[in-house]
């Protein structure tokens, strides 16, 4: 089975997902790091990504700066656009292979894939369910500032940049609360699995 995982900057995604590798025995595919892989020299995104945002994006050795492409990608809704409607297709493309290979070398695994873009990078039709992780904003901007060191101000602006939480809880299935105990969210994902069983 495939299960999507979504929600905002510092909601508790990766925490979730380190508890269904190590009680679950899940199979994690990464968005983001396919995202970023295929930015490399070489790889299917790089020179669509060159050609619509310049040579000033890169370093000397050729590689994209992700700064200097935030920077300019993220600048206005349309520029973000650009970038997503390059990247998208190749992404989820790469991550239907991944999942042939895992699929071949273990027919049954249990197959999660985590992004807060999941419904803009048309991954929500791979998936069987589709897990929002919520957390109170409160909680999540003391979360962000106390791991990351970023400022309130910045924790804010990241979050007011993404998705709505009316957004993410209508594009998922089932909403896990991370917002108190790391035990409360195992006891969750718990009962939720007990279901696909
Ligand atoms: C463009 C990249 C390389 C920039 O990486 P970098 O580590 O420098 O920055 P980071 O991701 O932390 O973002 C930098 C700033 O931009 C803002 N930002 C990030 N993503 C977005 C977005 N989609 N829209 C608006 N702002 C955004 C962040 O809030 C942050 O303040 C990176 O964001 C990226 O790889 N994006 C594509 C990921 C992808 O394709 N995912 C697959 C989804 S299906
Ligand atoms: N239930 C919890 N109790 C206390 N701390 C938590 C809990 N869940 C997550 N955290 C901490 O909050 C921070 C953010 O969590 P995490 O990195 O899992 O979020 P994320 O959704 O993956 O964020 P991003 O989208 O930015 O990668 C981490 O430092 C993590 O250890």
């Amino acid at each position: 089975m495939i299960l999507g995982i979504t929600g905002g900057v510092g909601a508790g995604k990766s925490s979730v997902l380190a508890i269904l590798e190590k009680e679950y025995n899940a199979k994690l595919i990464l968005a983001d790091e396919v995202g970023r892989e295929l930015m490399q020299p070489g790889e299917a995104n790089y020179v669509n990504i060159v050609n619509a945002f310049g040579k000033e994006i890169l370093n000397e050795d050729q590689t994209i700066d992700t700064k200097k492409l935030a920077a300019t990608a993220f600048s206005n809704p349309l520029e973000t656009l650009r970038l997503n409607a390059i990247t998208h297709p190749n992404v989820r493309v790469r991550i239907e292979w991944m999942i042939k290979e895992i699929r071949d070398k273990e027919p049954d695994a249990l197959i999660v894939i985590e992004a807060a873009l999941l419904s803009e990078g048309h991954l929500i039709p791979l998936c069987d369910d589709v897990w929002y992780i919520y957390t109170d904003e409160q909680t999540r901007i003391k979360r962000i500032m106390e791991s990351r060191g970023y400022s309130e101000e910045r924790c804010r602006q990241t979050i007011a940049r993404q998705k709505s939480d009316a957004q993410f809880r209508a594009e998922s299935r089932v909403v896990i609360d991370n917002s108190h105990s790391i035990e409360e969210t195992k006891a969750q994902i718990e009962r939720q699995m007990k279901k696909y069983r």
